[in-house]
């Protein structure tokens, strides 16, 4: 691939994204200390799962900065929240909390090397920015995919999340990255891959071998690498420009050694046909439950070697609960296919469709033919 295509597009994604991820502590830390109240916060949706003022300002965030950078005309934007439940008159004054994150953080933008709005914006401003982002994806063009909080339920009760973006070119994904306000980057002192490499910025002194609260994942496709950057912190040193240091998955391919993730909740993944699977397989670690697409980033910078998630039969997978992580791993060196052994398809839409039962990722080759002969070998047997 031309080294300089999808430059300029990662280039303010891995800005939008840090900011979000500045929106999302902020949120975080409010929910958890009480400074907001929980009821108002926190909303069901129709299936039941949840959407807090962060999903909503999230979304609103990055569709102004994509529309404002980008020709807004032609931006397509895929994401997951809409604008019903906040357009409601009783939702007001969520709505109004809606306006004040956005507004506080797109304040900041220019400590990103971004450019704001010039003055705040109002109400119908920031619906307009959630409501824009209703495009169905597809095989042709550009679309961005974004997921603005993936792991809502990790993020209210104070555990991981994720903020995902990608971007959609003719059906692939060919940017991807993953904010993990909550995931430590992995520090390597000896790390050589280390620069600023998305902007001609001089980078910043890597700071001593420390981890990291907090970090943000990024890779372009066809580049064989993925990167990983300490998140910006309000009061604290990190300042853009930011370093980055390389990211690779585990080289260990010893199912006895092996560690696997899955999602925490049952009812997201078949945690009984997963342990099944991973016992015939010879995998002996007790399994790494994590919400979100944090799991694609463990797998990426190598804390564990296999993710599988076996959804219920009739639920039909995202794009954005996998893009960004998907190709994240695939250059840091792993595998992602179906349980069938398949590529997933981007192109098909808003969801993944065909999916083959589940998905598997894993870190090498090795661990990934075991684990899809064990689908093939189990699969009558099982009661997905
Ligand atoms: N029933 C069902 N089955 C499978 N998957 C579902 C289901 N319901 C929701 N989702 C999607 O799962 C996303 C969260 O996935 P996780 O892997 O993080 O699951 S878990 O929270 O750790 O249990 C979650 O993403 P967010 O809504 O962004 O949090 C959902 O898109
Ligand atoms: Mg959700
Ligand atoms: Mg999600
Ligand atoms: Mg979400």
């Amino acid at each position: 691939m031309d080294n300089d295509k999808y430059s300029k597009e990662l280039n303010v994604a891995v800005r939008v994204v840090h900011m979000a991820c500045g929106l999302c502590q902020k949120v975080q830390k409010g929910l958890l200390c009480n400074t907001f109240d929980d009821d108002n916060e926190v909303k069901s949706k129709d299936d039941d799962s949840l959407v807090t003022i962060a999903d909503w300002s999230v979304q609103a965030t990055v569709s102004w900065i994509l529309s404002n950078t980008f020709d807004s005309e032609k931006v397509s934007i895929v994401a997951e929240e809409d604008v019903q439940t906040l357009s409601k008159p009783e939702a007001a004054g969520l709505l109004g909390k809606v306006v004040s994150t956005v507004n506080e953080c797109l304040a900041e933008a220019s400590r990103y090397g971004l450019k704001g709005p010039d003055k705040s914006l109002g109400p119908s401003e920031i619906l307009e920015a959630i409501s824009r982002c209703n495009s169905n994806g597809g095989p042709l063009g550009r679309h961005w995919v974004l997921d603005p909080v993936d792991g809502t339920l990790g993020f209210v009760r104070g555990d991981q999340y994720a903020v995902a973006l990608a971007l959609i070119d003719n059906g692939e994904v060919v940017v991807g990255l993953l904010g993990c306000p909550n995931y430590r980057m992995k520090r390597d002192r000896h790390n050589k891959q280390q620069q600023n490499h998305i902007s001609s910025e001089v980078s910043e002194p890597s700071p001593p071998d420390m981890l990291e609260e907090g970090c943000v994942m990024y890779t372009k496709k066809g580049t064989g690498e993925a990167w990983v950057q300490p998140m910006i912190y309000g009061d604290r040193k990190y300042e853009w420009p930011n370093f980055a240091e390389q990211v690779r998955v585990s080289p260990i391919d010893d199912p006895a050694l092996a560690t696997f993730c899955e999602p925490v909740e049952r009812a997201n993944s078949n945690h009984s046909y997963a342990a099944g699977l991973a016992s015939s397989v010879g995998l002996r670690n007790k399994p790494l439950r994590v919400y979100s697409m944090v799991k694609y980033a463990a797998i990426a910078q190598g804390d564990a070697e296999i993710f599988m998630k076996f959804a219920r039969a009739g639920y039909k997978e995202k794009i954005w609960d996998h893009a960004a992580g998907v190709l994240i791993v695939q250059e840091a060196g792993g595998v992602v296919t179906d349980a069938g052994g398949r590529s997933l398809d981007f192109s098909k839409g808003i969801y993944l469709e065909c999916l083959d039962r589940g998905i598997v990722v894993c870190s090498g080759d090795k661990l990934h033919e075991k684990l899809i002969g064990a689908v093939y070998a189990s699969w009558e047997s099982s009661s997905l």
